[in-house]
């Protein structure tokens, strides 16, 4: 996480990104949008969109008036995944065809930990972060979305692991997280046979929680979220819940009593009680 306090966090984010657009689309709303910005490029994750994407999530995690995050897209695609061709595009650069194999190789791993540790920046963002997906979402940008702790799309939506089609082993969590959202049997289907499956697929399989019928739809829907919930709440519950999936349910109960014998004594616990006492709703604490 980057450090600083949240005015340089706001003041930085203002600067603007190459591959992204970070917008406060609602200023009444604490919902921020991180929009992928190369429609041209169908949104191809290129090396700028791996360094901007976790520098964003690290600026919103300090961003007080970002309750939630939305992650969307530009253009008629959400993603068409790795960029190829690129100039600094890992499968083809220099450094990993070089002429000394262990140089070439370690070149490579380098590069996969830091684009992994790019993905991983959604799920260290403290604030929850909802992927709002239209149109094809390809090989690279399904590893994005599996970070994401919501996945919403509208209904022309499709999904494609396209690795194995490639000669890729996917390596951007798509196998580690997948199995874990959807299940190990559809998540080996999925990046077995590399088939591009629907957006009612995609629900059907626990990809998606929600189809909207249209991307207005689906933007609308996504604004709502995070509204009139305690931002400690909201932060904790992914917390426990990011924990709970890598741990046995003893470690998991252990860790959330820890976790509420600070949490349970928060301001916005007192709120929420005296409000349903006075029958009103609650009024939550800025963070
Ligand atoms: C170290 C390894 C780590 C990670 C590995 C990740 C693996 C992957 O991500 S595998 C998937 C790789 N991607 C693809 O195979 C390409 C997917 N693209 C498509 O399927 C289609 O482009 C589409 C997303 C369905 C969109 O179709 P359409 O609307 O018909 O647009 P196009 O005419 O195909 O493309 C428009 C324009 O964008 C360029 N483009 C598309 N995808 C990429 C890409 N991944 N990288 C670079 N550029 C891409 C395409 O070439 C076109 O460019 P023009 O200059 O306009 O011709």
């Amino acid at each position: 996480m980057a450090s600083g306090g949240s005015s340089d966090a706001e003041a930085e984010l203002r600067r603007g990104f190459k591959a992204l657009a970070v917008t406060r689309p609602d200023p009444a709303a604490a919902v921020y949008e991180v929009r992928l910005s190369r429609p041209a490029q169908r949104n191809a994750l290129s090396p700028d969109s791996f360094a901007e994407i976790p520098r964003a999530m690290a600026l919103l995690d300090r961003v007080p008036a970002a309750r939630a995050v939305v992650l969307s897209a530009a253009g008629p695609h959400f993603c068409a995944g790795i960029e190829l061709g690129g100039p600094g595009n890992p499968l083809t650069a220099p450094f990993s065809r070089g002429a000394d194999p262990a140089a070439a190789a370690e070149g490579l791993r380098r590069a996969i930990l830091g684009m992994q540790a790019a993905l991983t920046a959604v799920e260290l963002c403290r604030k929850p972060v909802i992927a709002a997906v239209h149109g094809a979402c390809v090989g690279g940008g399904v590893d994005l979305v599996a970070a994401c702790d919501i996945r919403y799309c509208s209904k022309d939506a499709t999904f494609v692991l396209k690795e194995v089609d490639m000669a890729i082993v996917a390596d951007l969590g798509a196998l580690q997280r997948l199995p874990r959202i959807v299940g190990y049997g559809n998540a080996a289907d999925l990046a077995l046979t590399g088939r591009r499956i629907t957006a009612a697929e995609a629900k059907e399989m626990g990809l998606v929680s929600r189809v909207f019928d249209s991307k207005q739809e689906l933007d609308a829907g996504v604004a709502k979220i995070a509204k009139e919930k305690s931002a400690n709440a909201v932060m904790g519950t992914k917390a426990v819940l990011l924990r709970s999936r890598d741990i046995t349910v003893e470690q998991g109960l252990e860790h959330v009593a820890t976790w509420n014998s600070g949490m349970l004594r928060s301001n916005d616990l007192m709120e929420a009680i005296k409000a349903f006492m006075e029958k009103r709703k609650p009024v939550f604490s800025k963070l």
